[in-house]
């Protein structure tokens, strides 16, 4: 598990006032909230909160109709998606598309080239792909990888290129529950060892309760809730938000207990 963030830790990420309308639909409704070193949130809501759409307001996907995002203090909003990384933000997220045609070992040595001597990143990309149970895969072809493979090789990646803040866009979604579990502990554990900040959105609420220190709830793209699990699953508007979903699993009322 990750160690809760210091208090008093500095803002990494400081999102103030996003809107983005579609036609009538305010997605994103005036969503301001701060993220700090070492944190580890996740981003919640029923389908068709804003979850999406804010996730790529902040990764630079698209503009907001009002509103900033900064890292580290310095204005991200209105920069192109590849700038990400020069602000040292990683993206878990189709990464691997971009490496289809490389092996696994070629694909993390890449990332972690930039900035690094040559024998630093080939022990980096090898440390990496060790701790994600890739060695066996190192010379397979990433276009022939399984999902979960994938999944576990774009975590090496966007760690690879050192971003303190990691950005997850339902990192678990298409496994299977133990592997969901295993990614996720491997996830904090990667987090925590690398100094890495941590914001997810994810439908799972075994994933969320079992792996986030803060959860935010958007709900007709506004955050109705942010604060600790244990306070989120006792928040009555959170649970009647809830109320009447159809997944299962998509009811924080009734969560696995945090592992
Ligand atoms: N490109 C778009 N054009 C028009 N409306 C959109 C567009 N993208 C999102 N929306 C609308 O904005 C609202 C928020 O959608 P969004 O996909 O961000 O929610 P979500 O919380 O990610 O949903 P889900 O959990 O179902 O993925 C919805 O009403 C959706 O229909």
């Amino acid at each position: 598990m990750i160690p809760p963030a210091p208090t008093g830790a500095p803002p990494l990420l400081v999102v103030d006032g996003l809107v983005k309308a579609f036609g009538g639909v305010r997605a994103v409704d005036g969503v301001s909230f701060v993220l700090r070193a070492g944190e580890s949130a996740a981003l919640i809501g029923p389908n068709g909160a804003g979850k999406s759409t804010l996730f790529s307001l902040i990764a630079c996907q698209r503009r907001p109709d009002a509103g900033t995002v900064r890292m580290e203090g310095r204005l991200l909003t209105g920069r192109p998606a590849h700038a990400l990384a020069g602000y040292g933000i990683g993206r878990t997220f189709q990464i691997a598309r971009a490496f289809s045609s490389l092996g696994v070992f070629e694909a993390a040595r890449t990332a972690a080239r930039v900035g690094l001597p040559r024998a630093e990143a080939d022990r980096r990309a090898g440390d990496l792909i060790a701790r994600l149970g890739l060695t066996g895969l190192a010379d397979a072809t990433v276009a022939t990888l399984s999902y979960g493979d994938i999944k576990r090789l774009e975590l090496a990646i966007a760690l690879a290129g050192r971003c303190r803040l990691l950005l997850m866009d339902e990192p678990a979604a298409g496994m299977a529950p133990a592997e969901r579990r295993a990614l996720m502990e491997l996830v904090g554990a990667l987090a925590a060892e690398e100094g890495v900040t941590v914001l997810f959105t994810e439908h799972d609420m075994d994933v969320v309760f079992g792996h986030a220190r803060r959860v935010m709830v958007l709900h007709h793209g506004r955050l109705i809730a942010d604060g600790p699990p244990e306070r989120i699953r006792a928040d009555s508007r959170v649970r009647s938000v809830y109320l009447g979903e159809s997944a299962g699993d998509s009811n924080p009322s009734d969560p696995d207990q945090p592992t």
